[in-house]
């Protein structure tokens, strides 16, 4: 009896702490909102009393949705997230330029930095850190990013370009001058996985020629989990606790392991190369002491050496070096290849511009002894990936929380919800921001009427108006010093592979097939089924490890060889699906 009221008092105590946790959250939560000054400023209706416009936002590139709500509330308004919170959102440039240059003051909210840490990155990644850490991180990794060393990893991007060049050409020559339906999402992501390996780490994961690698399915199980937005991410946001009973996948925890013993293996192996090369090289006590020019640049050795530095501004630790060698093999593949399969779309959708951009690299010989530098400069395929990445941004939006009142100032003076004008937003500590790049990029009022077409020619004269993107006056890299540090990475990736590809294949549409967007950390295609009882089209070749039942997120395409093309006709020939 005893025994009983014992274990009944302890399971009662625990419930009163949870409800009491839950309460107090609430409550915070509650009373945050109800002083935030976003309440004075228009916003949209909300659909739920709970999820607020959220499952809305969720859906909002394949909506208009938020050019809707510009065109309704103006550049800056809040929309409603969980019970009601008010949230800014604001397409105003100079509210966007402040916000991207105080980092200090507007960091990555918490369950954001929780979520990313949760998929792979770890706490301690430059992606989840802030302030002083993140600052002595990114000073620290900043080598392996610059345009010299970028330029020493071209050669890796030329092979994994021509693997995957050779893999198609292989399945394309079956189909005798007809067209081939392939799947392009899953081999663009083993291929840019191959790279980020080679490049960063020098790990071959061997993806693109379908060999087993444990990591390579973990990494393909975090992208392709989590395509809906779970009512359980929503509670989480703001009831912390429950971030710690999420459900448990084995295979994840093994792929987390997994992650974790090649990391170290792959820091032991380069502290046993670097050693030997010390020695070979003169008569240096520690790695630290080579001089900076001869230093090697490549991610995985600026990693190594910042473990064993003896000064704390240089120094990474073993939990710090492995989080950024997840993150950087997570932040480096998936977002390329979402770029290069949303350009493939938009050029199978614009056969001109994808027949100009064809005759301006094939005016490039694949043996120029300055191929490298030509491909940089190529003009015409420069605008095709601005435009690409303008129009399909991976990262479609990011968040800030204010860390401290502040009044952020705006270009367009907005009118609030009791008619005053104003020429600053004021924020609380803990106020939400939502910083809407895709809809920046696409904003007719910076690119003119035509801001959401396809169209490459818009480069010759860019606008002006927005100076403070990390790259060609857009938000797509970010801006500020959370812009992202590997775009260089991914802009000479993205040319290798596109001279490459398109040098060599026709793309276009599917007839009949719409594309839409889903978000899981970067926007992903799904075909959606022109009615309900429509089969989703199975491509005839998905990649190498394809199974029977259909990828849940797929960019299936036409594609032939070019000589075939040729032979049949003009761009104009190209099936019926192709605009
Ligand atoms: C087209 C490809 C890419 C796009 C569109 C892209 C976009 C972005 C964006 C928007 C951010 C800022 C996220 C935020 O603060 O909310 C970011 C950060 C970051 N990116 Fe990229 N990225 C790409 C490729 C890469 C590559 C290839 C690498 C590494 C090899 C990389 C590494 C990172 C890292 C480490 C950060 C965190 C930077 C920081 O917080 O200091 N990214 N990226």
């Amino acid at each position: 009896m005893l025994c009983f009221d014992a274990h009944f008092l302890a399971c009662l105590a625990v419930g009163i702490l949870v409800v009491a946790y839950v309460l107090r959250n609430l409550i915070v939560l509650l009373a945050t909102q109800y002083v935030s000054p976003l309440k004075a400023l228009r916003s949209p209706p909300s659909p739920s009393f709970l999820f607020g416009n959220l499952r809305e936002m969720y859906q909002q590139e394949n909506t208009g949705l938020l050019f809707d709500w510009e065109d309704t509330y103006g550049h800056t308004y809040a929309y409603r997230g969980f019970l009601g919170g008010y949230r800014l959102i604001t397409t105003d440039l100079a509210a966007i330029t402040h916000i991207l240059a105080h980092p200090e003051r507007f960091q990555k909210p918490d369950f954001v930095r929780e979520s990313l840490a949760a998929m792979g990155a770890g706490s301690e990644s430059v992606l989840t850190t802030e302030s002083d850490v993140h600052a002595r991180q990114r000073r620290i990794l900043a080598p392996a990013f610059t345009a010299a060393h970028i330029r020493t990893l071209h050669p890796i991007f030329w092979d994994k370009a021509a693997e995957l060049l050779e893999r198609w050409t292989h399945l394309a020559n079956d189909q005798k001058g007809l067209c081939l339906s392939v799947d392009v999402l899953p081999w663009l992501s083993k291929a840019t996985l191959d790279a980020i390996g080679l490049a960063g780490f020098g790990y071959q994961f061997n993806a693109l020629s379908g060999k087993n690698d444990e990591l390579a399915d973990a990494y393909h199980l975090i992208f392709s989990t989590a395509r809906k937005l779970a009512v359980r991410t929503i509670l989480e946001t703001w009831i912390p606790l429950l971030r710690r009973f999420r459900p448990h996948s084995e295979v994840m925890d093994r792929a987390r392991a997994h992650l974790t013993r090649v990391g170290v293996e792959l820091i032991e192996e380069r502290k046993l190369t670097m050693a030997v090369e010390l020695n070979k090289d003169g008569p240096y006590q520690s790695l630290q002491e080579y001089p900076r020019q001869t230093r090697p640049r490549d991610l995985l050795s600026i990693l190594v050496q910042s473990n064993m530095a003896s000064f704390a501004s240089q120094r990474m630790t073993t939990p710090e070096v492995l989080c950024q060698i997840s993150t950087f093999l997570i932040a480096g593949y998936e977002t390329t290849a979402s770029a290069l399969t949303w350009c493939l779309y938009a050029l199978a959708h614009d056969h001109a511009a994808q027949h100009h951009l064809r005759a301006a690299l094939q005016a490039i010989p694949r043996d120029s002894p300055t191929l490298d530098d030509d491909i940089a400069k190529l003009e015409h395929l420069d605008w095709v990936v601005r435009e690409a990445l303008r129009l399909h941004a991976p990262v479609t939006w990011t968040m800030r929380v204010a860390m401290e009142v502040d009044d952020v100032p705006v270009d367009n003076p907005f009118t609030d919800r009791w008619g005053t004008v104003c020429n600053s937003v004021r924020v609380n500590k803990g106020d939400i921001i939502t910083v809407p790049i895709q809809a920046i990029n696409k904003s007719k009022r910076i690119w003119g009427e035509d801001a959401r077409s396809f169209r490459p020619e818009r480069w010759r004269n860019p606008p002006e108006s927005f100076k403070n993107g990390l790259w060609s006056n857009m938000l797509t890299f970010l801006g500020g010093s959370r812009g992202c540090i590997g775009y260089r990475f991914a802009l000479a990736e993205m040319k290798i592979f596109l001279y490459t590809l398109v040098r060599n294949f026709e793309f276009s549409a599917e007839k009949g097939v719409v594309i839409e967007k889903v978000f899981n950390i970067v926007a992903r295609p799904i075909v959606k089924p022109a009615n309900p009882t429509t089969a989703i089209p199975t491509p005839t070749n998905t990649g190498p490890t394809a199974t029977s039942a259909p990828p849940p997120n797929m960019m299936p395409l036409l594609i032939r060889p070019v000589e075939a093309f040729s032979d049949i006709g003009d761009a104009a020939d190209f099936p019926d699906g192709n605009q």
